[in-house]
């Protein structure tokens, strides 16, 4: 997958290459990224990038011509298949289903805003789609961007580690996580649950299995919501409830 990203920090995004699942993924050639900085498409001495907003009022807009061009170089590299999202709190709400179906493009261009954000002409004209990692305001869409880019990459065949796909299968299956334990055995008083060192793998998969569901019961019955559950997933849960209710009441 060929992802861009059209941005005035582009040192912002180098730690995509330092670490982890993105680093590897970036040296493998599972996905490629390249920068495009607005500033370097300038022609006036100051290399101004925003302008003022028609109208009137506080703060300023991402200026036209620079942002756009930047769009065009980026579109041209990456190949005219490649999809142009915008981040914005406007955008669509990202969650993992998003993710998994962005993953199938090709290439991926994100043009993150700053400012006020960018000229409503060139999201009509240049946007293909708008996206939103949640409902709150940043000083720009490049920490949304490398949100999305860090969940998508993980997506990518061969991208995880065999380690690493185990937390992907949790909540990829619209679950939330079991909990996890690792030494020492026993932490102010609190041990592991016994199951986790019975070396019975079954019941091992089946605990961690109504765990989440449990958790998941718990913290986001949403997600329950709209699942159809497995008889062996039905079980558990209910088991997990009666207990819950045994121990806490209500
Ligand atoms: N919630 C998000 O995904 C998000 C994306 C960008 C952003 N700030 C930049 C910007 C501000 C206003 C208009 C367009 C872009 N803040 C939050």
């Amino acid at each position: 997958m060929r992802l861009g990203v059209v941005t005035l920090f582009p040192s912002m995004f180098h730690v995509l290459w330092d670490s982890g699942v993105t680093g590897r993924a970036l040296k493998r050639g599972i996905v490629g990224l390249n920068l495009w900085n607005p500033r370097d498409f300038t022609h006036d001495r100051h290399r101004t990038v925003d302008d003022r907003p028609y109208g009137g009022g506080p703060g300023m807009v991402m200026g036209v011509q620079p942002l756009r061009d930047a769009i065009h170089a980026g579109r041209a590299e990456l190949g005219e298949g490649c999809r142009v999202l915008y981040l914005s709190p406007q955008g669509r709400r990202l969650d993992q289903a998003g993710l998994e179906a962005l993953a199938t493009q090709k290439a991926l261009l994100f043009v993150a805003g700053r400012y006020e954000g960018v000229d409503e002409r060139l999201v009509d004209v240049e946007i293909d789609e708008e996206w939103s990692i949640g409902d709150y305001v940043l000083s720009g869409g490049e920490l949304a961007a490398m949100v999305m880019i860090d969940g998508l990459v993980r997506l990518l065949p061969g991208a995880l580690g065999a380690t690493e796909s185990a937390q992907q299968d949790s909540f990829v299956n619209g679950l939330l996580d079991c909990p996890h334990y690792t030494r020492p055995e026993v932490i102010e008083g609190r041990r592991v649950p016994s199951v986790l060192l019975s070396g019975n793998h079954e019941a091992i998969r089946r605990w961690r299995l109504k765990q989440a569901l449990g958790r998941t019961w718990l913290k986001r019955p949403d997600l329950l919501s709209g699942r159809i559950l497995n008889l062996e997933q039905q079980h558990l849960l209910a088991e997990f409830i009666r207990e819950y209710q045994a121990e806490y009441g209500e």
